[in-house]
C-alpha cells in the first residue's frame, strides 16, 4: 500500500440469520482485514458468492456487520446510521454494475448531479452548481446539454458515465466500485476504466474495485485481494497475483479467466498514447 490508509477493514465479519429453526447463522465474511491507501486502487476478486458485494455493502452501511471494524480516514464508521451515515457521502461513494437501476429515471441528469452538491451545509450558489455540473459532464465526456435530458435517452455506457460523474461530484476519498463495467461491452468497458483512472488522477480518490474479471484487474488495480468463501486467501501486487498466483484457488481463477484479445489490447495502448499526446 502507498500513503495513509483512507479505508481500513479490521477483522470484518458478516453473518446472516439462517432460515431453519435453531440453525446457526451463516457466516458470509470472516475476519477480513485490509487497507486501501489514498488515491490507490485495490481490486477485490473471487468467484460468484465469495462475498465481494457483501464487503462493499458492509463498508457502505448497507448490511449489518457482526464483528470487526470499518475505518474511513481513521474514523470508525462501522455502525453509523441515519444522518451520521448520510454525512459520510461526501467522503464515501459507490458505483454499481447496473446504471439503469442506479439513476432515477424521473430526474433529468442535471438534477441527479446537483443532488450530491446540494446536501445540507452546501454554500454553493445556483450559478456555481450549474458550473460544477457542466464541468462534471465535460470531464466524463458528455455534452453540456446532457443536463436537461433523462437517463432513458442515453446508452448504457453513457449512463454509467453519469453514475460515475455523480459518484465523484464531491470528490470523495473512497469510491466502492462494484462490477462497474460488467454490464458494458468490451470497448465501452475500456473507455469507462480509462475514465475512472483519469478521475482518480484528477481528484485523488481511492477505489475498492470489486470484480470477477481478472483481465481487468492487472491493468487497473495496483493491488489485488483474493476472496474465497468470505476469507482473503491471497493478496499482493496485481501483476504478481495474476502472473504468479501462490494459492491454489487463485490459480484456478487465473486459469478460468478469458485470455485478453491481443488486437484489442494493442488498440487500447495506441488510444491511450494518442490521448496523452492530444492532452499534452
Ligand atoms: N441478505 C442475505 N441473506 C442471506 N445470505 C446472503 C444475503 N446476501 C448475500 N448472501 C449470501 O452471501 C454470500 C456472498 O454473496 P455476495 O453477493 O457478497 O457474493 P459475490 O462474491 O459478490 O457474488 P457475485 O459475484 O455473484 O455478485 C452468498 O452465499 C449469498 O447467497
Amino acid at each position: 500500500m502507498t500513503g495513509t490508509p483512507v479505508l481500513r477493514l479490521d477483522g470484518l465479519a458478516v453473518r446472516y440469520p439462517s432460515r431453519g429453526f435453531r440453525r446457526p447463522p451463516t457466516t458470509v465474511i470472516e475476519d477480513v482485514s485490509f487497507e486501501v491507501g489514498e488515491a490507490e486502487t485495490v481490486a477485490l476478486v473471487g468467484e460468484s458468492g465469495s462475498g465481494k458485494t457483501t464487503i462493499g455493502k458492509a463498508v457502505l452501511g448497507l448490511t449489518p456487520v457482526s464483528g470487526g471494524r470499518v475505518l474511513l480516514a481513521g474514523r470508525d464508521i462501522t455502525r453509523l446510521t441515519g444522518r451520521a451515515r448520510r454525512l459520510l457521502s461526501s467522503d464515501l461513494q459507490a458505483i454499481f454494475q447496473n446504471p439503469y437501476g442506479s439513476l432515477n429515471p424521473a430526474l433529468p441528469v442535471g438534477r441527479t448531479l446537483a443532488e450530491p452538491l446540494l446536501t445540507s451545509g452546501s454554500t454553493l450558489s445556483r450559478a456555481e452548481v450549474h458550473e460544477h455540473i457542466a464541468d462534471l459532464l465535460r470531464r466524463v465526456g458528455l455534452p453540456e446539454d446532457a443536463a436537461g435530458r433523462y437517463p432513458a435517452q442515453f446508452s448504457g455506457g453513457q449512463r454509467q458515465r453519469i453514475a460515475i460523474a455523480r459518484a465523484v461530484a464531491r470528490r470523495p476519498r473512497v469510491v466502492i466500485c462494484d462490477e462497474p463495467t460488467s454490464a458494458l461491452d468490451v470497448t465501452t468497458q475500456a473507455a469507462a476504466l480509462d475514465l475512472l483512472a483519469e478521475l482518480q488522477r484528477t481528484f485523488g480518490c481511492a477505489y475498492l474495485f470489486i470484480t470477477h474479471d481478472l483481465a481487468v484487474v492487472k491493468e487497473f488495480a495496483a493491488r489485488t485481494l483474493v476472496l474465497q468463501r468470505g476469507r482473503i486467501v491471497e493478496e499482493g501486487p496485481s501483476a504478481e497475483v495474476c502472473e504468479r498466483p501462490r494459492h491454489a484457488y487463485t490459480r484456478r481463477l487465473v486459469a478460468a479467466a478469458p485470455v485478453p484479445d491481443p488486437v484489442l489490447q494493442r488498440r487500447r495502448r495506441q488510444e491511450r498514447t494518442d490521448m496523452r499526446a492530444a492532452t499534452g
